[in-house]
């Protein structure tokens, strides 16, 4: 990348995930100098230094979406956003830092699969990334390998799939070494939470009923599938004092798990995402095939139209905590690989450019949460989490300077009849913008969200110190992006579980050692002896 720039973001309100204010915001070398009011000399700008004005603007921390899968080889296909397309897209919708995930064959290495991701990543890459690893498999290895990812690689984040027979879906008992393992190297364990086992059952009914099309795959995995595993998970990590982060929260019924989990005091997070919070499951049953294979994800998207509006509503409260898209997409004739049978389209869809704008639309557009609540689900928990804070989702001396000027206004520039401008592939009228794959900057030919209008809108994004996007113009290269690493024992999440270690580990009770008579133990019981301790015990 070339040398940062300096710059000066002048007159916006920042937005924090705790406070606004309004404020310039001065940039060097990539990170927050200064921040205050009336940074600029009163002489004007000296020379290197670009001013930006955000009067009337928001200022707001970067987004960071966690949860991606660009160019991911995946039943039988490999999704067609790559490292470079799709962090630029990301850009364009206001987000600066992806986490995506390495995922292992069974069998495989771990940090086979991170070098792997990381080979691909690091000369594409247009915004910041981290990975997660994925454990589908359990061993002696992938002990020693994950310990070896946190201690050298930067990994902090483990994820388990409970579905996906036989493709990567791991056991409870291997998910109990996984989780114990994560808390022993201080990581999060994550978990794509369905079972996996009935939707392997349902999916067989399904067919056998005829039913090959997209609606069998939301028919074969209903709300409790999701819900039920949401729960078998949270209780697995109970048992081993281990954070969990349940990836991907798709329903109400899994969200109601996560939101009493937390109500007990159990350290989970749920990260819904933009699809899930904004769009539902009755595409399954539309009449165009390819409509309805476009939006089959896992878990899938729920045909109760109130899904949407009840998961904003928890993520507005704090039942749930960061927002990420899943973004996996696959075009037409990738999706086409299931035309016959449902179990067969790659699963996924779009988001990393969608999920700001969309979160705002049905966040705080709708008046269920405000800009600072908007900051803290698109960035700012999830660098808590991850142990990226404060280096990311804030604003602050000495952050990174990841930054988006967002307009949250849909007619701040009219005066008199509607200026309607279009700039290059991407349409605005007065501000409001309209998603459509006809001019979205991810490489996929479809888009779930086509035709939904949305208030805010990112005027300018800018990447460590550096303005990558603006007014629908890109200055960046494939590459510019770097590989963030993490730390363990984020303290957000390991406060509270290293206090319950030492309070809450069970301690035997003392007791005077019990001095009467103690049966003889027999190495095999026979029928006879069987019979007289069920008589002596009735008759004592
Ligand atoms: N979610 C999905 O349908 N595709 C990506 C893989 C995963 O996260 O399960
Ligand atoms: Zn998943
Ligand atoms: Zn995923």
């Amino acid at each position: 990348m070339a040398a940062p720039s300096r710059l000066l973001i002048r007159g916006g309100r920042v937005v924090n995930d705790d406070f606004s204010e309004v404020a310039d915001v001065l940039v060097e070398d990539g990170v927050v100098r200064a921040l205050g009011r009336d940074l600029l000399p009163p002489r004007g700008p000296p020379s290197g230094l670009r001013v930006l004005d955000a009067a009337g603007k928001l200022v707001l921390p970067g987004g960071i979406d966690t949860h991606t899968h660009m160019q991911f080889p995946f039943m039988g296909s490999q999704s067609i956003d790559d490292f470079h397309q799709g962090t630029k897209a990301a850009l364009a919708g206001g987000t600066t830092m992806i986490l995506d995930f390495a995922v292992p064959q069974k069998g495989g290495s771990l940090i086979e699969a991170f070098e792997t991701w990381r080979s691909w990543a690091d000369p594409k890459v247009c915004c910041d990334y981290s990975l997660h690893v994925a454990v589908t498999w359990w061993s002696d290895q992938v002990k020693e390998e994950m310990k070896i990812l946190v201690h050298d690689k930067g990994v902090n984040s483990f994820k388990m799939f409970m579905a996906y027979k036989d493709l990567y879906m791991v056991r409870d008992l291997e998910m109990y070494a996984a989780f114990s393992q994560c808390k022993e190297i201080g990581a999060i364990a994550q978990v794509h939470a369905e079972n996996g086992d009935l939707i392997a059952e349902g999916a067989k009914k399904m067919l056998a009923l005829g039913i090959t099309g997209p609606e069998g795959h939301e028919l074969c995995r209903p709300e409790a599938v999701e819900a039920e595993a949401t729960l078998r998970a949270i209780t697995i990590a109970s048992a081993v004092n281990c954070p969990l982060y349940i990836v991907h929260v798709m329903s109400k019924s899994a969200a109601k798990v996560i939101a009493d989990a937390r109500r007990d005091g159990k350290v989970v997070y749920g990260e819904p995402i933009a699809a899930s919070l904004s769009t539902d499951g009755t595409h399954y049953w539309s009449k165009e095939w390819h409509h309805a294979a476009h939006h089959v994800m896992s878990p899938p998207l729920r045909p109760d139209p109130s899904t949407p509006d009840f998961l904003m509503n928890l993520l507005a409260n704090d039942d749930l905590t960061t927002t990420g898209t899943d973004h996996c997409t696959f075009n037409t004739c990738q999706k086409a690989l299931g035309k016959d049978d449902f179990t067969k389209i790659p699963n996924g869809v779009n988001g990393v450019e969608d999920r700001m704008s969309v979160i705002w639309e049905k966040g705080v557009h709708s008046g269920k949460m405000d800009e600072n609540r908007f900051v803290a689900v698109t960035s700012t928990n999830a660098a808590k989490i991850f142990n990226l804070y404060p280096r990311k989702g804030r604003i602050a001396v000495g952050s990174d300077a990841d930054i988006v000027i967002w307009d949250p206004k849909a007619t701040r520039f009219k005066k008199g009849g509607i200026r309607h401008f279009q700039i290059p592939r991407l349409q605005i009228v007065n501000h409001i913008v309209t998603i459509s794959a006809k001019t979205h900057h991810q490489a996929v030919n479809f888009n779930i969200f086509e035709g939904m209008v949305c208030h805010g809108v990112p005027l300018v994004t800018i990447s460590r110190g550096k303005v990558v996007y603006e007014a629908g113009v890109f200055s960046v290269t494939a590459g510019d992006g770097k590989f963030i690493p993490r730390k363990p024992f984020a303290e957000y999440i390991y406060k509270r579980i290293k206090q319950r270690d030492q309070t809450c580990t069970p301690t035997p009770v003392e007791r005077a050692p019990y001095k009467g008579e103690v049966t003889t133990q027999k190495s095999r019981v026979t029928k006879e002896d069987a019979t007289a301790g069920t008589r002596k015990q009735a008759h004592p």
